[in-house]
Parts: structure tokens; C-alpha cells; sequence
């Protein structure tokens, strides 16, 4: 099957995504930056070890990030493999911390549309505010387009009323016109969010290509006015790279997009490094790692 890909300049999308990162961000912008940052988590586990008491624990730690600032806002929601929905359903019950489940056959999506579907119906009757599914990149790499598409309207059906977020695995796809072109046509096929990564790729939600996702998003958007959100996921675990990502979104869309409804960040190690950092900004100096608790 043939594809018209829009070509994308490479050099020039690093360029300017690494001048985004160039930017000195200090003192009360940095103290914004960061609790803005901290509302737009998703604070993620997604371990074959996970465990009813690490998601309960990764709930209060979404709902309350830092006791001792009770300033800081709660994070956006709490990312779990399906069989721990209804636990962190349970622990956010009343919260207005959304519970988001990983699905279709994460991370490699290597099972069939039936057990997608179904998988997804589960996760939403359990308690998941919102979907995470990944593409088949399998399909997305022989040109099946028209598979990609399908799949994901049909696990948009099963969602509900859940947020669907489609993943893309970028680091999978070869280029970034690639990029381009999948988050069109994931959008085009129903996707309320666009994700980078999996997390479990050699490369997550790199700058370029997080720059690539949020221009076809304002494109759309300009184009028939509907709005997409796009969550960078995978390998975000510093303040520096946080902050990064929410000036490339600033510059790109613009102020509007700043809230959690439109963007978010996919992170299982970012909120202790956002806290360390609010933390310095009063004391002028680190607090030990072992003050704040493992996420
Ligand atoms: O969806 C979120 C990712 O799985 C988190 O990736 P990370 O562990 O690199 O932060």
C-alpha cells in the first residue's frame, strides 16, 4: 500500500527543539514550571512487579506530592497495568486524580483485535479513566494503514466514556516524517491524545520528536479546530527535560495548551527530581534523596 509522507527537516526540527532547551528558567518561573509540570503527570508503574500496596502507595504520592507543600497541585493521573485499575480506582476515589490503564496488549500489541477490544472494555469497567493503547507497529511498518486505523476506532468504541490515548512507539518508527504521519492518522481515527512511547523502547519522548507531535497537533487544529492532546512519555525523569517539554509546547501552541487537559508527561521517575528541585528553591541547597520517597 502506498503513503504520501510529508517530508520533515530533520536538522532543522533538532535544531530547534534543542534551542527550546537552551533557556535559563530561574526562581519564580522555575517554581511555576515545576508545579505546572507536577499537574500535568502521569505518575506511572508498569512493572511485572507492581503490586496492589506499590500503586496505593504511587496514588497517595499523586494526590499529595510533597505533604510538607501542600501548594504543589496533585498530579493528573496514575498510569497501571490493567490488573491494578480497580486498586488505584479505589485509592483515588474522590481525588480528582484520573486512573489511566496501559492497553492492547502493551507494550508491543502483539495480540489480536479481539482481546484489544475486550482488554480495554475490562480496564474502563473497572474503573480506568483513560486508555492508553499502543499501535500495531507491525502493521504500521508493512503500510497497513487501514489496520492502524481500525484498530484503534475500535478500541475508541470500547472506551466509553474513558480518554483514549493512542501510542505511537516513535522510537520503532523510522523516521520523522513517520511521525508525522502516524499522529495524523491516529488522530484522523479517533485518538483524544497522542503519546511518543511506551517507556520500554531504546528512546522515549526525545524533543524532536515531541516537537514533530505537537506541530501536527497545532496543524490540525488550525485546520478544523478540533483540539488533541499530546503526552510525552518515556525517559522524561529530570526538572531540566520537564521543563524543556512545556517550553516546546509554549512556543508551539502556546499558553492555551499549558494544562493538563492538553498535555502531559508520562513519567515513572520525574516527581521525586521535581520535588528535590522545588525544595531548593527556598532552601538553596539539595535535600537528600532518601527525604523524598520512591515513587
Ligand atoms: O507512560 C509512561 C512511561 O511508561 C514512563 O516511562 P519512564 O519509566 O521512562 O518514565
Amino acid at each position: 500500500m502506498s503513503r504520501r509522507l510529508i517530508s520533515v527537516d530533520r536538522v532543522g526540527i533538532e535544531e530547534r527543539a534543542a534551542a527550546l532547551g537552551r533557556r535559563s528558567i530561574k526562581h519564580e518561573a522555575k517554581r511555576l514550571g515545576i508545579a505546572l509540570a507536577t499537574s500535568m503527570i502521569d505518575l506511572t508503574t508498569l512493572e511485572g512487579a507492581d503490586t496492589p500496596g506499590k500503586v496505593r502507595h504511587l496514588a497517595a504520592k499523586a494526590v499529595c506530592p510533597d505533604p510538607a507543600r501542600p501548594e504543589l497541585p496533585s498530579c493528573a493521573a496514575v498510569c497501571v497495568y490493567p490488573a491494578l485499575v480497580g486498586v488505584a480506582a479505589e485509592a483515588l476515589r474522590g481525588s480528582g486524580v484520573a486512573v489511566a490503564s496501559v492497553s492492547t496488549g502493551f507494550p508491543a500489541g502483539q495480540t489480536s483485535l479481539e482481546v484489544k477490544v475486550e482488554e480495554t472494555r475490562e480496564a474502563v469497567a473497572a474503573g480506568a479513566d483513560e486508555i492508553d493503547m499502543v499501535i500495531s507497529r507491525d502493521a504500521y511498518l508493512s503500510g497497513d494503514d487501514a489496520r492502524v486505523a481500525h484498530e484503534i476506532e475500535r478500541v475508541k468504541e470500547a472506551c466509553g466514556p474513558a480518554h483514549l490515548k493512542v501510542i505511537l512507539e516513535t522510537a520503532e518508527l523510522p523516521t520523522y516524517a513517520h511521525v508525522r504521519h502516524a499522529s495524523q492518522l491516529a488522530i484522523d481515527a479517533g485518538a483524544d491524545v497522542i503519546k511518543t512511547s511506551t517507556g520500554k523502547a531504546a528512546t522515549g519522548a526525545t524533543p524532536g520528536v515531541v516537537l514533530v507531535m505537537l506541530e501536527t497537533v497545532r496543524d490540525h487544529a488550525w485546520r478544523t479546530g478540533q483540539l488533541v492532546g499530546v503526552k510525552a512519555a518515556g525517559g522524561v525523569s529530570t526538572t531540566k527535560a520537564a521543563l524543556h517539554m512545556l517550553v516546546l509546547v509554549k512556543e508551539t501552541l502556546g499558553d492555551e495548551w499549558l494544562t493538563a487537559d492538553r498535555f502531559r508527561i508520562g513519567a515513572s521517575s520525574l516527581l521525586n527530581d521535581l520535588l528535590m528541585q522545588y525544595a531548593k528553591l527556598d532552601s538553596g541547597h539539595y535535600g537528600r534523596p532518601e527525604d523524598f520517597s520512591k515513587e
